[in-house]
Protein backbone atom coordinates (compact mmCIF):
# COMPACT_ATOMS: atom_id res chain seq x y z
CA UNK A 1 0.00 0.00 0.00
CA UNK A 2 2.87 2.34 0.90
CA UNK A 3 6.41 1.56 0.04
CA UNK A 4 9.17 3.68 1.55
CA UNK A 5 12.41 2.86 -0.39
CA UNK A 6 15.32 4.26 0.82
CA UNK A 7 14.43 7.31 1.88
CA UNK A 8 16.58 10.37 3.51
CA UNK A 9 15.60 13.97 4.78
CA UNK A 10 17.95 16.80 6.32
CA UNK A 11 17.09 19.76 7.56
CA UNK A 12 19.60 22.19 7.17
CA UNK A 13 22.60 20.47 8.99
CA UNK A 14 20.54 17.55 10.24
CA UNK A 15 19.77 13.50 9.51
CA UNK A 16 16.05 13.60 10.76
CA UNK A 17 15.42 10.40 8.42
CA UNK A 18 18.75 7.98 7.02
CA UNK A 19 17.80 5.99 3.53
CA UNK A 20 14.40 4.35 5.53
CA UNK A 21 12.88 1.31 3.73
CA UNK A 22 9.50 0.57 5.13
CA UNK A 23 6.33 -1.16 3.41
CA UNK A 24 2.79 -0.51 5.11
CA UNK A 25 0.34 -3.36 4.17
CA UNK A 26 -3.26 -2.77 2.81
CA UNK A 27 -5.79 -2.81 5.64
CA UNK A 28 -3.30 -2.95 8.01
CA UNK A 29 -3.14 -0.27 11.25
CA UNK A 30 0.54 0.32 11.26
CA UNK A 31 2.20 2.25 14.75
CA UNK A 32 5.26 4.16 14.40
CA UNK A 33 6.32 5.31 18.18
CA UNK A 34 9.89 5.99 19.10
CA UNK A 35 11.54 9.05 21.56
CA UNK A 36 10.97 12.33 20.83
CA UNK A 37 12.77 13.70 17.68
CA UNK A 38 13.39 10.05 16.49
CA UNK A 39 12.08 10.99 13.47
CA UNK A 40 7.91 9.39 13.42
CA UNK A 41 6.09 12.50 12.35
CA UNK A 42 8.93 13.72 9.62
CA UNK A 43 8.39 9.58 8.13
CA UNK A 44 4.63 10.04 8.04
CA UNK A 45 5.48 13.50 6.48
CA UNK A 46 7.49 11.45 3.90
CA UNK A 47 4.59 9.09 3.16
CA UNK A 48 2.17 11.71 1.38
CA UNK A 49 5.13 14.09 0.26
CA UNK A 50 4.22 16.81 2.99
CA UNK A 51 8.17 16.68 3.12
CA UNK A 52 9.72 16.01 -0.28
CA UNK A 53 12.35 13.64 0.39
CA UNK A 54 16.25 14.09 -0.33
CA UNK A 55 16.84 10.36 -2.22
CA UNK A 56 14.93 7.85 -1.94
CA UNK A 57 11.22 6.94 -3.30
CA UNK A 58 7.31 6.82 -2.11
CA UNK A 59 5.56 4.91 -3.42
CA UNK A 60 1.68 4.76 -2.66
CA UNK A 61 -0.87 2.28 -4.07
CA UNK A 62 1.60 1.28 -6.52
CA UNK A 63 2.31 4.63 -7.99
CA UNK A 64 5.39 6.78 -7.45
CA UNK A 65 4.98 10.09 -5.90
CA UNK A 66 8.15 11.49 -6.06
CA UNK A 67 8.76 12.98 -9.39
CA UNK A 68 5.26 12.72 -9.74
CA UNK A 69 3.95 16.50 -11.49
CA UNK A 70 2.25 18.75 -9.07
CA UNK A 71 -1.05 18.09 -10.78
CA UNK A 72 -0.42 14.22 -10.38
CA UNK A 73 0.20 14.56 -6.63
CA UNK A 74 -2.83 16.38 -6.43
CA UNK A 75 -5.27 13.70 -7.69
CA UNK A 76 -3.17 10.94 -5.08
CA UNK A 77 -3.40 12.57 -2.26
CA UNK A 78 -6.74 12.68 -2.70
CA UNK A 79 -6.39 8.60 -1.77
CA UNK A 80 -4.37 10.13 1.42
CA UNK A 81 -6.26 11.23 4.09
CA UNK A 82 -4.42 13.43 7.16
CA UNK A 83 -5.08 13.93 10.76
CA UNK A 84 -2.89 16.12 13.33
CA UNK A 85 -2.42 16.24 17.14
CA UNK A 86 -4.51 20.12 17.78
CA UNK A 87 -7.02 19.24 14.61
CA UNK A 88 -5.95 21.98 12.02
CA UNK A 89 -9.82 23.23 11.80
CA UNK A 90 -10.76 26.35 10.26
CA UNK A 91 -12.03 28.68 13.48
CA UNK A 92 -13.99 31.25 11.27
CA UNK A 93 -15.56 28.00 9.94
CA UNK A 94 -18.79 25.86 10.86
CA UNK A 95 -17.81 21.98 11.24
CA UNK A 96 -20.18 21.31 8.01
CA UNK A 97 -18.12 24.04 5.92
CA UNK A 98 -14.26 22.89 7.85
CA UNK A 99 -15.53 19.05 6.12
CA UNK A 100 -17.11 20.97 2.87
CA UNK A 101 -13.96 22.31 2.09
CA UNK A 102 -11.66 19.75 1.38
CA UNK A 103 -14.53 18.40 -1.40
CA UNK A 104 -14.07 21.48 -3.01
CA UNK A 105 -10.72 21.74 -3.08
CA UNK A 106 -10.69 18.35 -4.86
CA UNK A 107 -13.90 19.33 -7.00
CA UNK A 108 -15.83 16.79 -5.55
CA UNK A 109 -18.85 17.26 -8.18
CA UNK A 110 -21.20 19.84 -6.20
CA UNK A 111 -24.44 17.85 -6.21
CA UNK A 112 -22.78 15.05 -4.22
CA UNK A 113 -21.20 17.41 -1.10
CA UNK A 114 -23.98 18.30 0.57
CA UNK A 115 -24.69 14.44 1.52
CA UNK A 116 -21.05 13.35 1.36
CA UNK A 117 -20.28 15.76 3.78
CA UNK A 118 -23.71 14.56 6.01
CA UNK A 119 -22.57 11.01 5.96
CA UNK A 120 -18.83 12.15 6.86
CA UNK A 121 -20.47 13.67 9.58
CA UNK A 122 -22.86 10.95 10.81
CA UNK A 123 -19.82 8.41 11.05
CA UNK A 124 -17.89 10.07 13.26
CA UNK A 125 -20.86 11.13 15.54
CA UNK A 126 -21.80 13.99 14.76
CA UNK A 127 -24.55 14.56 12.93
CA UNK A 128 -26.38 17.34 15.15
CA UNK A 129 -23.24 19.64 15.07
CA UNK A 130 -23.79 21.10 11.76
CA UNK A 131 -23.70 24.75 12.52
CA UNK A 132 -21.36 24.18 15.45
CA UNK A 133 -17.67 26.50 15.58
CA UNK A 134 -14.70 24.53 16.61
CA UNK A 135 -14.22 26.81 19.17
CA UNK A 136 -17.79 25.28 20.61
CA UNK A 137 -16.42 21.58 19.97
CA UNK A 138 -14.52 19.61 22.99
CA UNK A 139 -10.92 18.07 22.19
CA UNK A 140 -12.39 14.71 21.00
CA UNK A 141 -15.57 16.53 18.80
CA UNK A 142 -12.93 18.58 16.99
CA UNK A 143 -10.67 15.50 16.35
CA UNK A 144 -13.71 13.71 14.69
CA UNK A 145 -14.43 16.85 12.57
CA UNK A 146 -10.87 16.54 11.52
CA UNK A 147 -11.08 12.65 10.89
CA UNK A 148 -14.39 13.30 9.07
CA UNK A 149 -13.12 15.63 6.63
CA UNK A 150 -9.90 13.31 6.00
CA UNK A 151 -12.62 10.52 5.10
CA UNK A 152 -14.51 12.82 3.31
CA UNK A 153 -12.38 12.29 -0.19
CA UNK A 154 -12.73 8.29 0.09
CA UNK A 155 -9.28 8.11 1.01
CA UNK A 156 -7.42 4.45 1.19
CA UNK A 157 -5.04 5.24 3.74
CA UNK A 158 -5.72 7.92 6.66
CA UNK A 159 -1.98 9.23 8.22
CA UNK A 160 -2.70 9.92 11.75
CA UNK A 161 0.46 12.21 13.64
CA UNK A 162 0.13 12.09 17.12
CA UNK A 163 -4.13 11.97 16.88
CA UNK A 164 -5.11 11.56 20.56
CA UNK A 165 -2.13 13.52 22.27
CA UNK A 166 -3.68 16.36 23.10
CA UNK A 167 -6.86 14.11 24.62
CA UNK A 168 -7.67 12.79 27.87
CA UNK A 169 -7.50 8.84 28.36
CA UNK A 170 -11.77 8.03 27.63
CA UNK A 171 -11.32 10.28 24.94
CA UNK A 172 -8.41 8.93 23.21
CA UNK A 173 -10.04 5.82 23.51
CA UNK A 174 -12.82 7.05 21.82
CA UNK A 175 -11.12 8.53 18.95
CA UNK A 176 -9.14 5.19 18.71
CA UNK A 177 -12.82 3.50 18.24
CA UNK A 178 -13.78 5.76 15.36
CA UNK A 179 -10.37 5.11 13.77
CA UNK A 180 -10.69 0.87 14.73
CA UNK A 181 -14.09 1.70 12.95
CA UNK A 182 -12.46 3.39 9.73
CA UNK A 183 -10.41 0.48 9.17
CA UNK A 184 -12.72 -2.24 9.69
CA UNK A 185 -15.89 -0.90 8.18
CA UNK A 186 -14.45 1.32 5.34
CA UNK A 187 -11.26 -0.96 5.33
CA UNK A 188 -9.23 2.20 5.39
CA UNK A 189 -5.21 1.40 6.31
CA UNK A 190 -4.17 3.88 9.15
CA UNK A 191 -0.53 4.65 10.05
CA UNK A 192 -0.61 6.53 13.44
CA UNK A 193 2.35 8.06 14.84
CA UNK A 194 2.63 8.22 18.63
CA UNK A 195 4.87 8.33 21.84
CA UNK A 196 1.97 7.12 23.80
CA UNK A 197 2.92 2.74 23.86
CA UNK A 198 -0.88 2.50 25.23
CA UNK A 199 -2.65 4.08 22.02
CA UNK A 200 -0.17 2.03 19.49
CA UNK A 201 -0.65 -1.32 21.75
CA UNK A 202 -4.39 -0.87 21.54
CA UNK A 203 -5.18 -1.03 17.82
CA UNK A 204 -2.03 -1.60 16.00
CA UNK A 205 -1.24 -4.42 13.93
CA UNK A 206 2.67 -4.15 13.28
CA UNK A 207 4.76 -1.35 14.52
CA UNK A 208 7.98 0.25 13.57
CA UNK A 209 10.23 1.31 16.45
CA UNK A 210 12.21 4.66 15.17
CA UNK A 211 15.44 5.70 17.07
CA UNK A 212 17.45 8.46 15.22
CA UNK A 213 16.44 8.87 12.29
CA UNK A 214 16.29 5.27 11.50
CA UNK A 215 14.09 2.40 12.09
CA UNK A 216 15.41 -0.26 15.41
CA UNK A 217 12.86 -2.47 14.48
CA UNK A 218 8.88 -3.54 13.10
CA UNK A 219 7.35 -6.14 15.26
CA UNK A 220 4.04 -7.70 15.26
CA UNK A 221 2.06 -6.52 18.32
CA UNK A 222 1.26 -8.69 21.17
CA UNK A 223 0.07 -7.03 23.97
CA UNK A 224 1.05 -8.14 27.18
CA UNK A 225 -0.28 -5.27 29.71
CA UNK A 226 0.95 -2.13 29.95
CA UNK A 227 4.67 -1.41 31.96
CA UNK A 228 6.34 1.55 32.54
CA UNK A 229 9.10 2.48 29.43
CA UNK A 230 12.16 4.42 29.51
CA UNK A 231 11.93 5.62 26.03
CA UNK A 232 14.42 3.20 24.54
CA UNK A 233 14.20 1.70 21.54
CA UNK A 234 14.67 -1.97 23.48
CA UNK A 235 12.10 -1.05 25.32
CA UNK A 236 9.79 -0.05 23.00
CA UNK A 237 10.02 -3.58 21.48
CA UNK A 238 9.90 -5.53 24.68
CA UNK A 239 6.49 -4.22 25.39
CA UNK A 240 5.23 -4.82 22.02
CA UNK A 241 6.68 -8.34 22.00
CA UNK A 242 5.51 -11.44 24.00
CA UNK A 243 8.00 -12.51 26.46
CA UNK A 244 10.67 -10.51 25.17
CA UNK A 245 11.10 -12.23 22.17
CA UNK A 246 11.25 -10.65 18.87
CA UNK A 247 8.41 -11.59 16.45
CA UNK A 248 9.82 -9.62 13.03
CA UNK A 249 7.14 -8.40 10.89
N1 LIG B 1 10.83 21.65 9.52
C1 LIG B 1 11.88 21.32 10.28
N2 LIG B 1 12.98 22.12 10.33
C2 LIG B 1 14.05 21.77 11.07
N3 LIG B 1 14.14 20.65 11.81
C3 LIG B 1 13.09 19.83 11.80
C4 LIG B 1 11.91 20.10 11.03
N4 LIG B 1 11.03 19.09 11.20
C5 LIG B 1 11.65 18.22 12.05
N5 LIG B 1 12.86 18.65 12.41
C6 LIG B 1 13.80 17.96 13.29
O1 LIG B 1 13.90 16.61 12.84
C7 LIG B 1 13.93 15.74 13.97
C8 LIG B 1 12.80 14.75 13.86
O2 LIG B 1 11.59 15.47 14.04
P1 LIG B 1 10.19 14.73 14.10
O3 LIG B 1 9.14 15.76 14.38
O4 LIG B 1 10.02 13.87 12.91
O5 LIG B 1 10.40 13.79 15.37
P2 LIG B 1 9.34 13.01 16.23
O6 LIG B 1 9.91 11.66 16.47
O7 LIG B 1 8.00 13.07 15.56
O8 LIG B 1 9.35 13.84 17.57
P3 LIG B 1 8.16 14.30 18.55
O9 LIG B 1 7.62 13.06 19.17
O10 LIG B 1 8.84 15.17 19.55
O11 LIG B 1 7.15 15.03 17.71
C9 LIG B 1 13.85 16.60 15.21
O12 LIG B 1 15.17 16.79 15.71
C10 LIG B 1 13.29 17.91 14.71
O13 LIG B 1 13.76 19.00 15.46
Amino acid sequence: MIRLHNVSKHFSQFQAIKSVSLTINKGEIHGIIGASGAGKSTLLRLMNLLEIPDRGEVEVNGKTLTHMTSKNLRQVRKSIGMIFQHFNLVANKTVYENVAVSLELANFPKKERRSRVLECLHFVGLGSFLDKYPAQLSGGQKQRVAIARALANKPQVLLCDEPTSALDPNTTADILGVLENINTRLGVTIVIVSHEMEVIKSICNRVTIMADGEIYDTVLSKPKGIQNTDNSPASFVEQLTKDGELDHA
